[in-house]
This record gives structure tokens, sequence and C-alpha cells, in this order.
């Protein structure tokens, strides 16, 4: 669906003045190359200034790469725009694709008009996606009086109802409540499940990209460092398990051999571990009689964050 190969795209900027600045290269993405198959649901990450929108704006044509080759589809996004537009959706959650002082129900009918949707077509996506997204209370308002949840499940629907094989998603649930988010997300997955959608999710907050995405790209000063699964990531680059042993009583020595401490606070004892909980268990209930343990699970976000931080991948790996 999406292939990229050697695509690199710098802006010449200038500092200090128009006329005596100087001027310098900002090299927004460097040879970055990826192929994304129909129907997946794959999580752009990076943190700010990485690169990840000026890679989406050359997928949707707004931009002209400086270098690189790109197609979405067997279309060249920037050459044939007209034809690769109406093949896809985006939803910025920065920003609203709906006319601001029209209805939410006005807006859907102009770009239904725009992209040419057949009247049945239209009418049983849009009564589907009311249903969805519960878009009934607020059809009648104008875009500007929408809360942002509201106006993220109108812009969700408007991006989808001229029937796109790709959907561009950037920071979809920014700002939003935890309720809002997992309505937001359900119906991406439904979406995505249901009609085939491709779907590019942008986004700062991992548990999208958790729930969402089996497949995840981290792009940083313009590279790309990481382009696999969520789970290769994590055992890869992700911090042990730990589990955590309430012994009845603070053990006179804490240390269990075939087994790493990581912190002895009174009877509570931290151990990391690899693999199945089952031996590290059995290995602390035989060391001193035990109330209680918790398995504590890795935290996907302090894996990205040391990512970002460098030092655990080189550029390409
Ligand atoms: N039109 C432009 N002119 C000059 N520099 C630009 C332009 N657009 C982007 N850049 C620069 O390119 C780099 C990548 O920016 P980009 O917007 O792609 O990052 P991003 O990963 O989307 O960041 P964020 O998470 O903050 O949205 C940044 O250094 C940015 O300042």
């Amino acid at each position: 669906m999406i292939e990229v190969q050697h695509l690199h795209k710098s802006f010449q900027t200038r500092s200090g003045g128009l006329l005596r600045g100087t001027r310098r290269t900002v090299e927004a993405v460097r040879n970055v190359s990826f192929e994304i198959g129909r129907g997946e649901v794959v999580g752009y990450l990076g943190p700010n200034g990485a690169g990840k929108s000026t890679t989406i704006k050359v997928l949707t044509g707004l931009l002209v790469p400086t270098s690189g080759r790109v197609e979405v589809g067997g279309l060249v996004p920037w050459r044939e725009r007209r034809r690769h537009v109406a093949r896809l959706g985006a939803v910025f959650g920065q920003r609203t694709t709906l006319w601001w002082d029209l209805p939410v129900r006005d807006s859907l009918d102009l770009l239904r008009d725009v992209y040419r949707v057949p009247p049945a077509r239209f009418r049983e996506d849009l009564h589907a996606f009311t249903e969805l997204l519960d878009l009934g209370p607020f059809l009648d308002t104008p875009a500007r009086a929408l809360s942002l949840g509201q106006r993220m499940r109108a812009d969700l629907a408007a991006a989808l109802l001229h029937g796109p094989e790709l959907l561009f998603l950037d920071e979809p649930t920014v700002g939003l409540d935890v309720v809002a988010k997992e309505r937001i997300r359900e119906f991406v997955a439904r979406v995505n499940a249901e009609r085939g959608v491709t779907v590019l999710l942008t986004t700062h907050d991992l548990t999208d990209v958790e729930r969402l995405a089996r497949r995840v790209m981290i792009i940083d000063h313009g590279s790309l460092l990481y382009d696999g699964g969520l789970p290769e990531l994590q055992a890869r680059f992700g911090d042990a398990r730990e589990l955590v042993v309430d012994f009845e009583a603070p053990p006179a020595n804490p240390h269990v051999s075939g087994l790493e401490l990581r912190c002895a606070e009174g009877p509570r004892v931290t151990y990391a571990f690899t693999g199945a909980a089952a031996r590290p268990i059995a290995l602390a209930t035989a060391h001193a009689p035990v109330r209680d343990v918790t398995v504590r699970e890795p935290n996907i976000e302090a894996t990205i964050r040391r990512i970002y931080e460098g030092g655990l991948l080189g550029a390409g790996a």
C-alpha cells in the first residue's frame, strides 16, 4: 500500500533577517525507507521535531521530497494529488477539517459533494458512523461549539465518509479523557478490522499504539531507528519483568540464588527476571514463607523513552 525508499526531505531556513540572515539546511527526514501493507495499522513514533509530520506530509502529497521514491497505492502522492487524496483520509488532532461555523451535518454533506460519494452509500455510512461514534446529539451543532472529544469523533467520520483505503491519524486522542480516548481507539480498530482500512498513526500516547498497532516505526533526528513489532521492541530493549515478594517477615538474607535482587525494604523484596514467572515464584517461596507475590510488567513507555534518550539504538538498526 505504501512504499517509501530512501526518502530525504530538507528545508532551507534563514535566521536573523531575510536579507542578511545565514542560510541553514534542516534535514527533517534522512534516508527513510519502509513498506506498509494493505490493512496494516502502524504506529509512527518519535519525539517532537523527529520528522513524523514531514513524512506524513510527503505521503499525503502536501510536500515534495528532496529525493527518494514514494508510492501510495501505486500513485506518486504529489504528482497525482487529486486521485491520491480521494483514496485517503486524515485526522489531525490539533486542527479540524470541518467548517467552523457550519453544523457538522452540513460539513459532512459538503464533503460528500466534494468527493462525489454515491448518495446511498453516504447515507448508509453516515448511519453506521453516527451509531458507532454517537454523533447524533451534535450533528446539528456547529464545529466551533463542539467539545474536543465530539470534534474528534466528527472529524473521524468526515475523514472516512468517502471510503478511503488509507487513514492518517495524527495525535487522534490528544487532550481527551480516558473514556473518549478509548472510544476513538475502539472505532479505529473496527474500521481497520471491518473495512480493511490501512492506518498510519502518529501519537505520543503509547496506549494508542499498544491498543491498535502491532508494528511501530520510531524516527528521531530524521532517521528511522526501529521498524518492527511492539512485543519484539519490548523483548529486545525493554526492562526485565519484576517479581515483588512480600515475605511473612523481613528475610535474614534477601538474596535468592537464580534471581536478580532489585531492592529489599523490610518484608518486601523485588527481583528482576525474564521469561515465565513460575520458576522465580517457586524459588522465592522456597526461600522463606511468603504472604503475597505480584508480577510487574515492564513499561513500554520507559523503553521508548530510553530509545529517545539515545544509547539503545544506532540509526538504521
Ligand atoms: N516548513 C519547514 N521549514 C523549516 N523547517 C521545518 C519545516 N517543517 C519542519 N521543519 C523542521 O523539520 C524537523 C522535523 O519536523 P516535523 O514537524 O516533521 O517533526 P515531528 O516529528 O512531526 O514533530 P512533532 O511531534 O513536534 O509534531 C524539525 O526540526 C522542524 O523544525
